[in-house]
């Protein structure tokens, strides 16, 4: 993070406001919004704008004045000169003086509850308008708190105009937002949004967010955080229990910001219509000083960059926010509220496609069918198997099966000498027993190779549960079937022998290895059916080590950085 890095800016971003629409070389022209083909909108040139200047969901003021901060340094003359898109709704920045009602007290401890869900409920209807047409939108924010309303107007939105399908949201923020009132330590809305959109908090009155519908509401499946590193201790248990797919700073660490977003997307689908939440706070205080609640060790502009480039390379971006800027803060950093109002400023410019952009005027060999393929994503998945289960599993399934083995093949021989028939049982289940054997080794090879699928497992567990089957149930029908069964001859003839024979003679020893005989089928029968129900066992095991690491993998299980 060199200071270097501030010189990767393009050039026109750092002149003043109003003319770095006239400082654009004029051979740029005006060029379509986007390389890429929107999956989901009808009009993906035409760009909503709804520019919120409210401050309500959170105490400190001045977050209202981000959009005009952000209008006034070219943000918006910059989307419709260099990167060609048609603006709706940007004449004016929103107030929403008109709808402070008298009396705000707090309600289940939340500050300005009326306020702020008169005010969301009039964003969600603006974007839900702009959204309609099916067209993308931009909202500038205002604090967080306005999410509920613009992530409402688009839920709806997609609903209608897409069969009733579903659409994900991926936010960006250092802070997971979903306190319910009952949760939160500050009473502040802009640390709720996500609780009231996915229905974790609920309220009948229409005055405090009772307006919001099922059709304005997300599935916490279809949620996902990035960037997360100041969470409350509620909201933890929150995202633990619901299994929220969460990317904190730990696992951009770990993996880095590509995989990481790989996976982010990949959970969600490249099916579904994408809302991006941009709380500025996500970057490091080092790029965005001027936010209301600051954590440092965020992303670098460039990590907050590729997020949005990435998502909108899917081509299933249907709205953005850009929320937090509070230009008023942190007076004493040289030059804070600009650098954050320009980083936002960079951070919309790539969610609407700007990289894309400029990698066509650079390429060489691009035409303007640029298409980005999205990488066929690995998923890295981490089974844990219970290892003393495992081990008494291969050992007993190994005793069975070579004991099997050995009894029938010695069957075999006797038959062999008697000059009887061999029965056909005998050599399937020597058969069944040493594809049993080479299961185990082949899982000892796995287990080695530290790639223990347990799809594998189940598999061939349960091929092999069948085959057993049919070996024990025909060893069953040999004990006590209906015609000379081997258990009742056994009975009569050699244990039930009377007197028994004893010295050392020819019938003594002939007896003796007709009692062997009997008691090997005993043994088969036994081990039969412990060889059954073990391989039951490991279905279910294997079961369970596959539903765990659904839960784990990538949710909350990752953060253990948090
Ligand atoms: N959008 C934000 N900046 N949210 C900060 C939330 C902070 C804290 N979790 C709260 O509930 O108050």
């Amino acid at each position: 993070m060199s200071p270097s890095r501030l010189s990767n800016f393009p050039a026109d971003n750092s002149v003043p406001a109003s003319n770095s629409g006239a400082s654009t070389p004029r051979f740029f022209g005006k060029l379509n919004a986007s390389m890429i083909e929107s999956k989901f909108l009808s009009h993906p040139e035409d760009l909503g704008v709804v520019a919120v200047g409210f401050s309500g969901g959170q105490g400190k003021p001045g977050v209202d004045a981000a959009p005009t901060a952000l209008i006034e340094s070219g943000l918006l003359d910059q989307l419709r000169d260099e990167l060609g898109y048609n603006l709706h709704g940007h004449g004016a920045v929103h107030s929403y003086a008109d709808l402070a009602p008298a009396q705000d007290p707090p309600h289940r401890g939340m500050k300005n509850p009326r306020a702020v869900s008169a005010v969301t409920r009039q964003i969600a209807d603006q974007v839900y308008a702009q959204a309609r047409e099916g067209r993308l939108v931009l909202t500038l924010g205002g604090d967080h708190s306005v999410a509920i309303g613009t992530i409402a107007g688009s839920a709806r939105a997609v609903r209608e105009r897409l069969g009733g399908r579903e659409m994900a949201v991926i936010w960006v923020d250092a802070h997971a937002d979903i306190n319910t009132p009952e949760t939160s330590g500050s009473g502040n809305i802009h640390g709720m949004p996500v609780s009231f959109l996915t229905g974790l908090a609920r309220e009948e009155k229409e005055e405090f967010f009772g307006w919001l519908k099922d059709e304005h509401r997300i599935s916490l499946k279809k949620l996902v955080y990035i960037g997360l590193r100041d969470v409350d201790a509620g909201e933890k248990r929150i995202l633990r229990e619901n299994g929220i797919k969460a990317f904190s700073m730990f696992d951009i660490d770990r993996h880095g910001i590509g995989r990481v977003m790989d996976m982010a997307l990949a959970h969600i689908g490249s099916d579904t219509p994408i809302h991006l939440s941009f709380d500025v706070d996500a970057l490091d205080p080092m790029w965005a000083p001027s936010t209301g609640t600051p954590v440092r060790g965020g992303l670098t502009l460039r990590e907050g960059d590729y997020i949005c480039e990435v998502v909108h390379q899917t081509g299933s971006l249907v709205a953005v926010d850009l929320v937090e800027v509070n230009p008023r803060l942190a007076p004493e950093i040289e030059m804070g509220a600009h650098e954050t109002v320009r980083a936002g400023c960079s951070l919309v410019r790539c969610a609407l496609g700007e990289s894309l952009f400029t990698a066509a005027m650079a390429s060489t060999v691009t035409s303007g069918s640029l298409v980005y393929e999205r990488r066929v994503v690995e998923r890295v998945h981490k089974y844990h198997w219970p290892a003393v289960q495992l081990n008494v599993w291969i050992l007993i399934m190994l005793v069975a099966s070579c004991l099997i083995i050995g009894v029938f093949s010695t069957f075999i021989q006797i038959q062999q000498v008697l000059l009887l028939p061999i029965p056909w049982y005998f050599p399937y289940y020597i058969t069944v027993s040493a594809l049993t054997v080479s299961f185990i080794l082949l899982l000892l090879w796995l287990i080695f190779q530290r790639r223990l699928l347990p799809s594998i497992v189940m598999i061939g567990g349960f091929i092999l549960f069948v085959l057993w089957m049919v070996g024990l149930i025909v060893t069953s029908i040999q004990l006590w079937g209906p015609e000379g069964s081997v258990s009742s001859n056994c009975s009569l003839f050699v244990f039930g022998a009377d007197p028994l024979p004893t010295g050392q003679n020819l019938e003594t020893l002939a007896w003796l290895q007709q009692r062997g005989i009997c008691q090997s089928w005993q043994a088969v029968f036994a081990f039969g059916l412990v060889g059954a129900i073990f391989l039951l066992w490991i279905m279910v095991m294997a079961y369970q080590v596959f539903a765990d690491d659904a839960r784990d993998v990538g949710s909350w299980g990752l953060m253990s950085g948090v």
